[in-house]
């Protein structure tokens, strides 16, 4: 500690040397004569004059020969010293040759030291009072209510449709948004304003032009502040009929974004279980996946961090809607061609006794002919497009008794690639550790009676919603079918 302090002393009466030793040929320069010490008393009064300036002892010493001569020098000397000297020698620490280190008694270091801590600390709490207000401005741009308009409403079927809002103000949370796309699933809250009610709503990720063709139907060119929402008209319901009435135009409070699942950049591959307007989320765990970590990928942007390229990622969407008109055009993937097992049939058939039998087949894999496609089967179409054998989806229609059963799920599981790490339980997987837990991840989003029908319900725990136990259709495929892998009830 001593040796440290002393060090540091060395350091500064080298770089006061080095000013007297600049200032001494300034000065000398200037009065035109060599610069020494003050002869006697009287003549260093002389120097240092009634103004009150506190020059130590040596720096006097420098000024003076000068001064006594010339006294109006001595002022023009104080004025006319370089302001930016000290600071700048402050950080050499070489002593240049023939100058004599002063004493330090007469410069305490310790006075110099916390100069320049005074500086860094002034500086620190700049910085921090100003991430400090930044952090607080984007919270407050999050916690309230930002005013869009309602620019258009594209009919999917006859109980959803497509809303296109745009900020009413130049400024707008785009920002934040951004970041959001990048990181996983997340909504907004829209306001209801005679009530006074919230509800959140998931935005649909940005249209891809070039994915879907400005030609073809899907073709739409987004605005870049525009947010896009599949709404689903519930007849009683406050806040969706209340939406579903407004007219094009209006206005819409909207307060956001909250994050509800974060998709590290190890998640590799994801089983989407999707049900209804879940079909939001997984679009938008699409685009975080092959969108979401391309900048913190070092020179190739198909690799990430590790150094696999993003065409080892793989999303496969089982997407289960009430009504064919809610997913028109939609085409089942083929089951991969190695899936040849199927699990035996389960001896708890009678388990779900009150609903319709399910039936273990999702909707057709062949076209029924018909061209048209809803706007989220397009958008589901230029995906598979985009990452060719990467992106797959299965449509279920519960109108045609097309359900998402035990043996749908075991085909899923079978998705999952590297055969060499297909082992692991229930219980484990479920509590989501190790690597391979958190490469493979199946999501599961929708009314809560879809994600309670395949994995159990959420809890409510503390006054918190939490994940509770993976169950029933999920648990039982995966205890047949075993893999390592996470499950998320959104
Ligand atoms: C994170 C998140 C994201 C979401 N994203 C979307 C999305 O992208 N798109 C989308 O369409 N929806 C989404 N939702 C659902 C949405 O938030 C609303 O819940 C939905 O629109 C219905 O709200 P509402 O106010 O219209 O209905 P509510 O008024 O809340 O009513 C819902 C239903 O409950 C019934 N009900 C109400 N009160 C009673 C009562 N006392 N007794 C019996 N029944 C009652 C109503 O008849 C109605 O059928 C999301 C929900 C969450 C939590």
């Amino acid at each position: 500690m001593q040796l440290r302090q002393k060090k540091a002393a060395e350091t500064i009466q080298n770089a006061d040397s080095y000013v007297w030793y600049a200032q001494s040929k300034y000065w000398s320069w200037k009065c035109q004569k060599t610069m020494g010490p003050a002869v006697d008393e009287t003549d260093d009064e002389k120097r240092l004059g009634n103004r009150g300036v506190q020059v130590p002892p040596d720096e006097r010493s420098m000024f003076a020969r000068c001064s006594t001569r010339a006294p109006s020098n001595l002022n023009h000397a104080i004025t006319a010293q370089p302001p930016a000297l000290r600071i700048v020698t402050r950080f050499k620490s070489t002593t240049p040759e023939g100058t004599q280190s002063p004493d330090p008694q007469s410069r305490p270091p310790k006075s110099r030291l916390s100069k320049r801590s005074v500086f860094v600390a002034a500086w620190t709490a700049l910085g921090v009072v100003a991430g400090w207000q930044i952090y607080n401005y984007n919270k407050s741009r999050r916690d309230s209510f930002v005013a869009y308009t309602l620019v258009s409403k594209e009919p999917v079927s006859s109980t959803a449709s497509i809303f296109h809002l745009e900020p009413k103000q130049p400024y707008s949370s785009f920002g934040l948004y951004k970041d959001a796309w990048r990181k996983g699933i997340w909504n907004v809250d829209f306001k209801q304003p005679q009530l006074q009610i919230v509800r959140a709503y998931t935005p649909l990720p940005p249209v891809d032009v070039a994915a879907t063709g400005p030609g073809s139907e899907g073709g739409k060119e987004e605005k870049k502040d525009e947010l896009r929402f599949l709404i689903r008209k519930d007849p009683h319901g406050e806040v969706s009929s209340y939406l579903h009435k407004l007219p094009v135009g209006a206005e819409i409070e909207m307060r956001g974004p909250n994050l509800e699942y974060e998709l590290t950049p190890d998640v590799r591959q994801i089983v989407f279980f999707a049900g209804g307007t879940g079909i939001a989320p997984a679009l938008q765990v699409a685009h975080a996946l092959f969108e979401g970590h391309k900048d913190s990928t070092a020179s190739d942007s198909n690799s990430d961090s590790v150094g696999r390229g993003s065409t080892t990622k793989s999303l496969h969407i089982l997407w289960a809607s009430r009504m064919r008109e809610d997913c028109v055009g939609g085409v089942s993937d083929p089951p991969p061609a190695s899936e040849a097992v199927m699990p035996p049939k389960p001896t708890w058939s009678g388990f779900f006794s009150s609903r319709p039998k399910p039936r273990a087949t999702s909707s057709p894999t062949q076209s029924s002919g018909t061209d048209k496609r809803v706007a989220i089967v397009e958008e589901l179409d230029a995906l598979k497009r985009k990452y060719p054998g990467q992106v797959t989806v299965e449509y279920f229609v519960n109108a045609e008794d097309t359900w998402i059963d035990e043996d749908a799920v075991f085909r899923a599981l079978s998705r999952f690639d590297d055969k060499e790490f297909s082992k692991g339980s229930t219980a484990s997987a479920a509590s989501g550790h190790g690597p391979r837990q958190r490469e493979r991840q199946i999501l599961i989003s929708g009314p809560p009676g879809f994600i309670s029908y395949l994995a159990g319900p959420k809890e409510w725990r503390n006054g918190r919603e939490e994940q509770g136990p993976v169950s029933r259709i999920i648990a039982h495929a995966i205890a047949k079918n075993p893999h390592d892998v996470t499950v998320w009830k959104i």
